[in-house]
C-alpha cells in the first residue's frame, strides 16, 4: 500500500456494483468534498469489476477502467485498497481479497460470509503484509458496531452480546405484526428493497446472522471466530398465528442473535445462539422494526450499550464501507479481531442444556380427544411446568388446530426432552416450533 499519510489521492479498486457498489460510488460522489476533509485526502476509485459491465446501475461508472477479472483488479498496481463487495463466503470474492493482501493492498469488505468463514486466515494475511482488513460493512450495515466493539468497549470484559442482526428477517416479522401479510409476500418486498442475500435462504434460515453474530462474538469476547458452533434456527417455521399468539401474551417476535461467555480461565465456554425469540413489548429490542438492526453490549464497566439503526440497504452499507476507507486514510488501522490473529483465544463451546429458560412451545395437533393430554404428559414426565396453554379456534373434528403454550423458567433441556418424548406422535401433524422469551 502507498504511504498512509501522504496526501496523494487513496486509490481503490471496487470488486461488485450491485446494491453496495453502486452505493458506495454514490456516496463517494455525494459527500466528496466532507470526505476529502476528514480523510485527510481524496479517496479515487481507480478500477471496478463486476458480472455485467453495460448494466445501467444508476451511477456514471465510464471514469473507471474496467477488469473482468476480479483477481486481475485486486492485484492492479495503481490501487490501494480493493473493496470487495460481491459476496459469497469462498469463490472470487475469496480468491480476490487474498490476492489483495498478499500484493500488499488494503481489504474492506462487506462480506459476513467470507469473514465468519475466513476471516482469521484473512487477518493473518493482513497482519503477515501490515495492511489493513476492514469489515464495519459486514455486520449490522451502517451501525458502528465493529468499531463499537473493537474501539469502543476495549476496556471492558463483555458479559453479553445480543440483538438483531438481519434486516430481512427483521422486516418480514415486523410487517407481518403490522400488516398480517404473508411470509412470501414480505420476502419479496425485502429481495426488492435491497436487503436480502443473494440466497436469501441465508437470511430466513438465520445463516446471515449466524455469519455476523461469529464475527461479533470474535471481536468482543477476544476469541477465534467459530462460525461452525452458532446453534442456528431461522423464522421460516414462524406462522402469522404465531406472531397474533405472541402480540395477545405482550410479546413481539424478532429473530435474536446472542453470545456470551460462561465460567472463566481454561473453563471459558462460548455460546453463540441465533434464533427466534418472544421479546416483551417493553425490552429495548421490541420496537425495532422494519430493516433495522440493534446491537445490545454489556460491558461490566461500560454497563449496557445499545446500538441501533439501519442494518442493510444501499445507503447505510456505503455509509459503513467509506468510513472503513476514512480510518485507513486516517492510519487508524488496528488489529481487525481487536488483538492480533496469535492471541484471540479458541474458547470451546458451552453446551446450553442446563440454561434457565422460559419458552414459547407451539404445536399443530389433530383436533381429537387425548391430544392436549398426550402433550401434557409429555411435559411433566419431562419436568416441563406450563404457565400457560392456548388452543386456537376450532376447526372441524379431526383436523389441523393450534396449541401453543408457555412453559415456566426451567432448563432448556427439559423441553428438548418433552419434544423427544413426543417425537413421531401422530397427533402432531409438524414439527413444534420452540421460541425462548428474552429476559428483559
Ligand atoms: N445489500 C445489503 O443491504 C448488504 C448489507 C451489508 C452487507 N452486504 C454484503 O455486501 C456484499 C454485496 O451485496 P449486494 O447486496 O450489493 O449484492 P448484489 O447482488 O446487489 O451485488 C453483487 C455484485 O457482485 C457482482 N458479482 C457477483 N458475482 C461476481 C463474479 N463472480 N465476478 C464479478 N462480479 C460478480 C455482481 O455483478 C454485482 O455487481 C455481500 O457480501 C453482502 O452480503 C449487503
Ligand atoms: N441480507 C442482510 C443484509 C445486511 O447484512 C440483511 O438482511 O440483514
Ligand atoms: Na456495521
Amino acid at each position: 500500500m502507498s504511504d498512509t499519510n501522504s496526501s496523494s489521492p487513496l486509490r481503490i479498486a471496487i470488486a461488485g456494483l450491485g446494491t453496495v457498489g453502486a452505493g458506495v460510488i454514490r456516496l463517494l460522489g455525494t459527500n466528496r468534498d466532507l470526505i476529502a476533509a476528514r480523510a485527510g485526502r481524496e479517496i479515487e476509485v481507480v478500477a471496478v469489476s463486476a458480472r455485467d459491465r453495460t448494466l445501467d446501475r444508476g451511477v456514471d461508472i465510464s471514469g473507471y477502467a474496467w477488469e473482468d477479472d476480479m483477481t486481475a483488479l485486486a492485484e492492479r498496481e495503481d490501487v490501494d485498497v480493493l473493496v470487495e463487495l460481491v459476496g459469497g463466503s469462498d469463490g472470487p470474492a475469496l480468491a480476490a481479497s487474498r490476492s489483495a493482501l498478499k500484493a500488499g493492498k488494503g481489504l474492506v469488505t462487506a462480506n459476513k460470509a467470507m469473514i465468519a468463514h475466513h476471516g482469521l486466515d484473512l487477518a493473518e494475511l493482513a497482519e503477515t503484509a501490515n495492511v489493513p482488513l476492514k469489515f464495519e460493512a459486514a455486520v449490522a450495515g451502517g451501525i458502528p458496531v465493529v468499531k463499537g466493539l473493537r474501539e469502543g468497549t476495549s476496556a471492558n470484559a463483555l458479559t453479553n452480546v445480543y440483538g438483531i442482526l438481519n434486516g430481512t428477517c427483521n422486516y418480514i416479522l415486523s410487517e407481518m405484526e403490522e400488516t398480517g401479510a404473508d411470509f412470501a409476500e414480505t420476502l419479496a418486498e425485502a429481495q426488492k428493497l435491497g436487503y436480502a442475500e443473494a440466497d436469501p435462504t441465508f437470511d430466513i434460515e438465520g445463516v446471515d446472522a449466524a455469519h455476523k453474530l461469529a464475527i461479533l462474538a470474535a471481536i468482543g469476547f477476544g476469541a477465534r471466530v467459530d462460525f461452525a458452533a452458532v446453534h442456528t434456527t431461522g423464522i421460516v417455521q414462524v406462522r402469522a398465528a404465531d406472531i397474533a399468539q405472541a402480540d395477545a401474551l405482550g410479546f413481539v417476535i424478532r429473530l435474536i442473535a446472542q453470545a456470551d461467555v460462561e465460567g472463566d480461565g481454561d473453563n471459558a465456554r462460548l455460546l453463540q445462539r441465533v434464533r427466534p425469540c418472544l421479546v416483551t413489548k417493553e425490552h429495548p429490542l421490541a420496537p425495532v422494526d422494519g430493516p433495522t438492526n440493534a446491537v445490545v453490549a454489556e460491558g461490566n464497566f461500560s454497563g449496557r450499550l445499545l446500538f441501533q439503526g439501519a442494518g442493510a440497504g444501499d445507503g447505510p452499507t456505503a455509509s459503513a464501507v467509506v468510513a472503513d476507507l476514512i480510518d485507513i486514510c486516517r492510519s487508524e488501522i488496528g488489529a481487525p479481531f481487536s488483538m492480533p490473529v496469535g492471541q484471540l483465544a479458541a474458547l470451546p463451546p458451552a453446551e446450553p442444556g442446563h440454561r434457565m429458560e422460559r419458552t414459547y412451545i407451539r404445536f399443530t395437533v389433530n383436533d381429537r380427544p387425548g391430544v392436549l393430554a398426550e402433550i401434557t404428559a409429555a411435559m411433566r414426565d419431562a419436568d416441563v411446568s406450563i404457565e400457560s396453554l392456548i388452543q386456537q379456534g376450532r376447526a372441524n373434528y379431526g383436523e389441523e388446530v393450534l396449541v401453543a403454550m408457555v412453559t415456566h423458567e426451567g432448563p432448556e433441556r427439559c423441553v428438548r426432552k418433552a419434544l423427544d418424548l413426543l417425537e413421531g406422535s401422530d397427533s402432531l401433524t409438524g414439527d413444534p416450533l420452540v421460541m425462548p422469551i428474552l429476559p428483559n
